[in-house]
């Protein structure tokens, strides 16, 4: 009979996907990676010098186990000599970890237009960094749709840029939460090359809580919001 593998051999063989994050500075590359590892937010903008690693377990369909290791990329390393290192750098994998295909996820703010401008730059400089080597797995990804109020890049051309570059589209709020997990559970499963079905991604989303502003009830100029259908901000269309 087979024995049953220890918990720390088991870990020792899971899949390790490497997720570069690069984008301006200050388009929320951290408090993904830390809504998503953490889930946790914090206002305050704390600027990343260099990088920071972080690390989140998955379970993808077919009990598959997925270590996905984020690597946030300080947004002012653009012109840096480090940057190249970091995206093509060493692994910190396990000794009996399986080898791993990367994922690059370029961020920019939907409030921003620059940054989504600046992305061209970005890609150029992961396109040079590959070189003739296959190109990894490259998300792109509009941050902060909380402030869809406030967006100035519009969805057309979030979508005429990830098709003209046959990137994955993603849309996300790291301050809500919204399809930030979806996204990574999203990653993890295409770099695995495991079929998610809908359901299957949408239950990785945690219910995202509606502000709820306590308008004048008897102002008849006041709409009453609808509860039973909270906005549903991040979408690409
Ligand atoms: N409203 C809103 N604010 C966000 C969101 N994500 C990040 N922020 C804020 O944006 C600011 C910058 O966030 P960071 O995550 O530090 O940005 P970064 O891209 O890592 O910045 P660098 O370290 O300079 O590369 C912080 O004040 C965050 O609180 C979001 O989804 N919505």
């Amino acid at each position: 009979m087979a024995e049953e593998k220890d918990s720390s051999e088991h870990e020792l063989e899971q899949l390790q996907f490497k997720v570069i994050i690069l984008g301006d500075g200050a388009v929320g590359k951290t408090s993904i990676a830390m809504r998503h590892t953490e889930n946790s937010f914090s206002n305050v903008y704390k600027q990343t010098i260099g990088l920071d690693f972080y690390l989140k377990r998955l379970s993808l369909p077919g009990d598959v186990q997925v270590a996905l290791q984020l690597w946030d990329i300080g947004g002012q390393t653009i012109g840096g000599k480090m940057l190249k290192n970091y995206i093509f750098g060493a692994h910190f994998l396990p000794p009996r970890a399986v080898i791993v295909p990367k994922a690059v996820l370029l961020v920019y703010d939907i409030t921003n237009y620059e940054s989504f401008q600046n992305l061209e730059d970005w890609l150029r400089l992961v396109q040079r960094t590959f070189g003739d080597s296959k190109l990894p797995y490259i998300g792109l990804c509009g941050n902060k749709c909380d402030m869809n109020h406030l967006r100035t890049v519009k969805a057309a051309k979030h979508k005429q840029f990830a098709d003209e570059n046959d990137m994955k589209s993603y849309m996300m709020s790291a301050k809500t939460g919204d399809q930030v997990n979806s996204a990574f559970f999203q990653i993890a499963a295409d770099l695995a090359g495991i079929i998610v079905t809908r359901p299957e991604v949408e239950i990785t989303t945690p219910i995202v809580k509606a502000t709820i502003i306590n308008h004048d009830q008897n102002d008849p100029d006041v709409a009453a919001p609808d509860m039973r259908r909270p906005d549903k901000k991040c979408l690409i269309q």
